[in-house]
């Protein structure tokens, strides 16, 4: 049949009359996180929610290790484990008695819920809070026990949404690490608006606008494809225009203040050296240069166009 974990062709749907997402395809071989990053109402919870079996989509196909969603979803949801943005916790029980529910409801034979459960807890930090309250937990630790749930059933896909959102520096770190353990057995989708995280965290990224794929690539290719484009430049001896303009690679300067340019460059990884080559050279005494990083919302100008 199929070696996909995941397989997602011409996916589209609408609500009402608007497409939510439209002829959406994506393809996931391997273990590892991919991060579907997309700006506030770009289409990413539709397409999970799609992927994860909770909504029908209006055309196209969702396959999860060969078993078609649509027509066989029980035996595809095996497969998956899904942290929505809300995540689905009873804040009125203990940890142990949550995940112990969870075990149930992702029907793990009974004689094996008990070490489904110590094996979780111990996999995301939370033993040793096992008999403590969802409701006295830390933002960073209720998204562990999220995180717990949705790989107490060991799928070969994790999709979490937006899972660092709304915690704290020491938290977000936390999380990450444990996404990192949980993606060596698995793949996991990590969906999120924020550039960075995908940056940090992700091996592939798919980026959605309008909801539309306009990137599907390595981060690798993505952080290439992103080089930036401007340079900022200060000099004790400020030279002309004309003259920052002679430099090799630079196709246009901005002349910003008595001693500051800006400067527009070809994409090439030594043109930084070059400019200060030159300075040096000149005499015009550098006092700072700074490549410019090109914003999310460029980026997905630049895609989109
Ligand atoms: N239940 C719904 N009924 C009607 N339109 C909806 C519904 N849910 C989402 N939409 C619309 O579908 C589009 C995609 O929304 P979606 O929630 O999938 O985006 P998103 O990328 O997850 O955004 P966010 O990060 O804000 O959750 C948006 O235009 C949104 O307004």
């Amino acid at each position: 049949m199929s070696d996909n974990i995941v397989r997602i062709e011409n996916l589209s749907h609408r609500y009402s009359r608007a497409w939510a997402i439209q002829d959406i395809n994506l393809q996931i071989d391997r273990k590892g996180i991919l991060g579907l990053l997309g700006s506030n109402g770009a289409g990413k919870s539709t397409t999970m929610n799609i992927l994860c079996g909770v909504l029908n989509q209006t055309q196209g196909n969702v396959i999860i290790c060969g078993i078609d969603m649509r027509k066989h979803p029980k035996e595809a949801k095996k497969q998956i484990g899904f942290l929505p943005q809300h995540p689905p916790l009873h804040l009125e029980l203990t940890i142990h008695e949550y995940l112990t529910h969870c075990a149930h409801l992702r029907r793990i034979p009974r004689n094996m819920v008990k070490q489904a459960v110590e094996e979780v807890k111990v996999k995301c930090g939370v033993a040793h809070f096992s008999d403590r309250l969802l409701k006295n937990l830390s933002g960073g630790y209720r998204q562990r026990v999220g995180i717990a749930q949705a790989i107490i059933h060991k799928p070969q896909l994790v999709v979490l949404d937006e899972p660092t959102n709304g915690l704290d520096p020491n938290q977000i770190l936390e999380v990450r690490k444990l996404i990192r353990e949980i993606a060596e057995e698995r793949a996991v989708i990590f969906s999120t608006h924020i550039l960075s995280e995908v940056q940090v965290l992700c091996r592939d990224i798919v980026m959605i606008e309008k909801g539309k794929i306009v990137f599907a690539d390595t981060m690798e290719a993505f952080n290439n494809y992103i080089e930036p484009n401007g340079v900022q430049v200060w000099f004790s001896n400020m030279p002309s225009k004309e003259a920052l303009l002679q430099i090799p690679g630079v196709k246009d300067a901005v002349i910003q203040s008595a001693n500051s340019a800006r400067l527009v460059i070809d994409r090439n990884p030594a043109i930084c050296e070059t400019i200060i080559e030159v300075s040096v050279e000149k005499g015009w005494k550098m006092r700072e240069i700074g490549l410019e990083k090109s914003s999310l919302d460029d980026i997905f100008k630049q895609l989109s166009s």
